[in-house]
């Protein structure tokens, strides 16, 4: 996906991915997943999403977004004044425990931040098509330090019924691409027939399925 188009659907409010209530599959696994010293997480491709509040209550969140429409109006519309910060590749905007990084994911060092104890990935994987998702995996893993798990979800549909974004990733796929890292896979949810954030896909079968991987 270039990145015209994901500008193009903020500019045209053309998101339809983004999801007024907080993922349940977060809000019931993942606070039983938590250890005792876990402090920091990392949201790439977060869009505007409410999760990054779930997260904010403990958490340092540190989120990652290519759309400044996004950004504003992730604040904006929940009353919040950030601060911004302007830096060569990206506009930093920070308020309490929130900095959200607005530029290109793939410009984004691990060297900029200390270790995250867990990278948060929602419709991130799946927003892209198969040769980018080798591309953005290979990337996220420089992010995965010795303590750091990643909540991953994904869907699962008959690609050939509907033209991505999303995309559908399958359990092999998950397999592939995080090979050497321990994956496992927590559970799954029948969406067949239901909305998915604010659309219904015209496909015959889809599955939401949340992996845990860590080194
Ligand atoms: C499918 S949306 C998901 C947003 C969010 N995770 C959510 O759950 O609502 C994908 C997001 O990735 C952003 N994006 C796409 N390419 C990006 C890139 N190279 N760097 C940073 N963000 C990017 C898009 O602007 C869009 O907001």
């Amino acid at each position: 996906m270039k990145q015209q188009f994901w500008h193009d659907c903020w500019d045209n409010t053309h998101i339809g991915f983004h999801q007024d209530e907080l993922q349940p599959l977060l809000v019931e696994y993942f606070p039983n997943l938590l250890e005792p010293q876990d402090s920091r997480v990392f949201v790439p491709l977060c869009g505007k999403t409410s999760d990054l509040f779930f997260f904010a209550d403990r958490f340092k969140v540190i989120g990652n977004e290519l759309s400044a429409v996004a950004c504003r109006d992730f604040f904006q519309e929940n009353q919040l004044i950030p601060k911004i910060q302007e830096t060569m590749s990206f506009n930093i905007y920070q308020q309490g425990n929130i900095e959200l990084y607005q530029g290109d994911f793939f410009a984004l060092s691990p060297e900029q931040f200390q270790p995250f104890d867990w990278i948060y990935d929602r419709a991130a994987l799946i927003a892209f098509p198969q040769d980018m998702r080798i591309e953005y995996v290979q990337h996220i893993k420089h992010f995965i330090k010795a303590n750091t798990r990643v909540f991953l979800l994904t869907l699962e549909f008959p690609q050939e019924e509907m033209s991505g974004p999303p995309f559908s990733v399958d359990e092999n796929e998950v397999m592939r691409l995080f090979k050497d890292y321990k994956i496992l896979k927590k559970t799954q949810r029948d969406l067949t027939g239901q909305k998915f954030a604010r659309r219904k896909f015209p496909v015959t079968k889809l599955i939401e399925k949340l992996y845990i991987i860590s080194k």
